[in-house]
This record gives C-alpha cells, sequence and structure tokens, in this order.
C-alpha cells in the first residue's frame, strides 16, 4: 500500500492555533510534523501509515466526506474506512494526535526501535498461577508453576477460564497455551484431591465435575484459532486438550502420558470421543486404556502433533512461524475456525458432560483415592 507523505503538503494551509488549555498543537508544530515525517529512515507500516492518512484528512477536512469506495478497490477503502472510523473527532484533535504520533515514530526511530506492527509485549494484570501477554496479534497464555511441573490446580483452571474469555474477545488473532519451564503440564494437581474431610468427599467430587466441565467448555467454545505449543512433558489433560487445539507444535523433548487407568479414572478433555477420530481407536486405546506414553515423533506418527521442532530451535522457530500466521486476516480466521469446529460444537460438549459424570463417580471411588495416596506416599510417580 502506498502512501505518498507528499499528500501532506498537497493540502492548503489552514491557519488554527489551539485555544484550549488540551490543545497545544500550533498549525506550525501540525506543519513541523508533516516536515519530520518524510525524514523517517523505515517505513513505519501500513497500519501506521493508515492511522497518519486518517489524523491528516481529519484535521484538515473535518470527518469523511467522501463516498465510500467499492469493495474491490482496496487501497482506497482501507483509507476511507480509517478516515471514516474516526466519526466525529474535532479537526484540533485530530492535529495534536497526528502530531503526536509523528513524535513517537521519531523517538521510536532514535531509540533504535519501530513502532509499527511489533508493538510491545503487553503483560495482563491479575493472574498468579499463569502469565497471560499479548504481543504481535498473539495472546499467550503460559501455565506458570514450574516448580510443580506446572500442575494445574483449582486457581489455575479458573484463570485458564478467565484468560481464555478475555482472548477470545481482544484484539488478538490467535491465541497459543504453552507452559514455563522444563514442563508443559504434569496435568492435574492431586493436591485437588488432597485435604479433603470425608463428610466432603461428595463435595468436591460434585465441585471438580463443574469446574471440569467448564474449564473444557471454555476450549470447545474458543472463538478463535488456538495452538498449543508443547515445550516439554505432556500429562493427563493437557494431553487430552490438545483435540481441542488447532494446531500442536511440539519440543521432541516433549512426551504424552495419559495415565486414566493407573490413577483410576478415566478420559476427559473430549478425549474419548476426539483421541480415535485423530488416530484411531486401536491407538487411542492404548493412550487412554492402557497409559500408553508417547514421544513427541509418535504423537506427531499417530496425528495428535502438527510438528515436531529441535528442542534447541524451538522456541525461535516456532513463534516465527505464529508471528507470520497472526498476521493473516483475524476475521476470515476466526469464521473459518468457528465453521470447522460447528461441525461438532453439539456432539463435543455432550462428551465432555458425560465424561466429567464419569469423572465424578471415578474421584470417589477406591482406585483412585488409593493411586492418590500412593502418590503423596512417594509410593508411586509415573
Ligand atoms: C477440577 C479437577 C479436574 C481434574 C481433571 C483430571 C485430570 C486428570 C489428569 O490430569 S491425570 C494426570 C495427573 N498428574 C500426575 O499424576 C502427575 C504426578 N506427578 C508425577 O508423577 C511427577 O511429579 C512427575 C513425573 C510429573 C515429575 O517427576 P520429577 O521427579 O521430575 O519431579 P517431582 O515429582 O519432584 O516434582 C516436583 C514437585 O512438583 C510436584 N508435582 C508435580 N506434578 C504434580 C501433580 N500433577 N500434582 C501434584 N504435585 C505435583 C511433585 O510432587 C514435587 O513436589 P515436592 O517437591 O513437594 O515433592
Amino acid at each position: 500500500m502506498e502512501f505518498r507523505q507528499t499528500q501532506a503538503v498537497c493540502i492548503p494551509a489552514v491557519h488554527l492555533h489551539m485555544t484550549t488549555a488540551t490543545m497545544q498543537v500550533s498549525q506550525k508544530d501540525f506543519e513541523k510534523a508533516q516536515e519530520q515525517l518524510k525524514l523517517l529512515k523505515k517505513d513505519p507500516g501500513n497500519e501506521t501509515k493508515l492511522k497518519l492518512y486518517a489524523l491528516f484528512k481529519q484535521a484538515t477536512e473535518g470527518p469523511c466526506n467522501s463516498p465510500k469506495p467499492g469493495m474491490l478497490d482496496f487501497v482506497k477503502k482501507a483509507k476511507w474506512d480509517a478516515w471514516n472510523s474516526l466519526g466525529n473527532l474535532s479537526q484540533d484533535n485530530a492535529r495534536q494526535k497526528y502530531t503526536e504520533l509523528v513524535s513517537s515514530l521519531i523517538s521510536a526511530e532514535s531509540a533504535g526501535q519501530t513502532k509499527d506492527a511489533s508493538p510491545k509485549e503487553s503483560r495482563h494484570g491479575g493472574y498468579e498461577t499463569i502469565i497471560v501477554s499479548t504481543e504481535n496479534n498473539i495472546t499467550k497464555i503460559m501455565f506458570n508453576r514450574p516448580e510443580r511441573k506446572n500442575a494445574i490446580n483449582h486457581q489455575m483452571y479458573r484463570e485458564i477460564i478467565k484468560a481464555l474469555h478475555e482472548a477470545g474477545k481482544d484484539d488478538s488473532t490467535i491465541a497459543v497455551i504453552t507452559g514455563n519451564g522444563e514442563y508443559y503440564t504434569s496435568g492435574n494437581d492431586l493436591n485437588n484431591f488432597a485435604n479433603v474431610k470425608p463428610n466432603e468427599m461428595e463435595k468436591m467430587a460434585k465441585d471438580g465435575a463443574e469446574l471440569l466441565k467448564e474449564f473444557v467448555s471454555s476450549f470447545i467454545d474458543f472463538p478463535k484459532p488456538l495452538i498449543a505449543v508443547v515445550n516439554g512433558p505432556a500429562i493427563g489433560i493437557s494431553v487430552t486438550l490438545l483435540g481441542l487445539c488447532d494446531i500442536v507444535y511440539a519440543s521432541d523433548r516433549a512426551t504424552f502420558h495419559t495415565p486414566f487407568s493407573q490413577l483410576g479414572q478415566s478420559p476427559e478433555g473430549c478425549s474419548s470421543y476426539l483421541f480415535p477420530k485423530i488416530m484411531g481407536l486401536a491407538k487411542a486405546n492404548e493412550m487412554l486404556l492402557f497409559n500408553k506414553k508417547l514421544t513427541a515423533a509418535q504423537a506427531y506418527a499417530w496425528g495428535l502433533v502438527t510438528e515436531v521442532f529441535p528442542d534447541g530451535t524451538f522456541q525461535k522457530e516456532v513463534w516465527e512461524r505464529l508471528k507470520a500466521y497472526a498476521s493473516l486476516p483475524k476475521n476470515s480466521l476466526a469464521v473459518s475456525k468457528q465453521l470447522l469446529r460447528s461441525m461438532e460444537k453439539e456432539k463435543l460438549h455432550a462428551v465432555n458432560s458425560k465424561e466429567c459424570e464419569v469423572l465424578k463417580e471415578r474421584w470417589l471411588s477406591d482406585e483412585c483415592l488409593n493411586a492418590i495416596v500412593s502418590f503423596f506416599q512417594r509410593k508411586s510417580k509415573l
């Protein structure tokens, strides 16, 4: 897209002086900003150029007054949309914003940075067990209890539900789920079953099943592409959820383990339905009934993983790839994802409900309680 800076000097000068305390930008400052813009060495990117164009038009001509260009006239349409989006912003305000934007571009360039399509990472507040951040149109949700192998406690389940809900609505194009440290995650935190008084067991199972159902639903309903970046070993629910992700990238150090029968439990995350579809019944049975642990290469061969990368270059290669994906048209990606998911959504919710019902009973079984006790008595580890 080409926006010639000469547009700026072609506009007849309008003599304007700011009169209010907030409007400090004079016509002279505005013209100076136009001159400074021509001195920028680096192209500030189309998004910024569109913003500059729109502010310039608003500052010099007022609200958008030209007819909407045809759908296929892409450049004119993008410029018109940008200008039109400023609505009734006053000319004084537009001049001020234009001047500030130019000034920020100049400062970023002199600081050796470009302030265009690669804005700095922004951290989302209010989370303790996960880190949520957005950068390059990607919202990243990272399990963050590395000292517990990123085991998922009740607080983490709730925080992930919240983070997915927010990521579904924010400006990002795609969302990524990954782990901090050595593990992707070791799955359900077995402490979720600890310290429960005998008369509270039923309640623990009921509340757990409700939380699990809501947690898995937030993956089923997630409206944008959701990518799992499996940085290391993955256990239990973190493996089953991969079937609900749209792409799964794995380090060659990752392993995939669903030890449900070993723990006296049963499959969740819609894996009882999705795993046979993904890998075929015979292979799904080995994983979900007989606890077979897969290497990354096996998980790829069985269709659970999209691509495996050498651990040494995993982060670099994956994030470069994702950055490119996240620059694709956001709405097109979202509607396409929703279309693919819509074929199965009702079924997935039904499977989720059923799996949670069965698990609620399992958590009260001797088989499950004995397995938990063994883990805490250090008699068993996966
Ligand atoms: C709302 C409820 C929904 C429930 C949904 C159900 C989901 C099902 C599942 O997810 S099943 C999977 C459950 N996970 C496990 O059984 C894993 C248990 N952990 C292990 O077997 C091992 O810790 C290991 C193999 C993951 C790692 O072994 P390693 O020897 O390398 O490390 P440590 O054991 O010393 O781990 C460091 C400390 O972290 C604690 N920890 C790790 N994972 C878990 C976990 N899942 N639950 C509880 N605690 C965990 C471990 O106990 C160590 O703690 P310590 O330093 O205090 O000893």
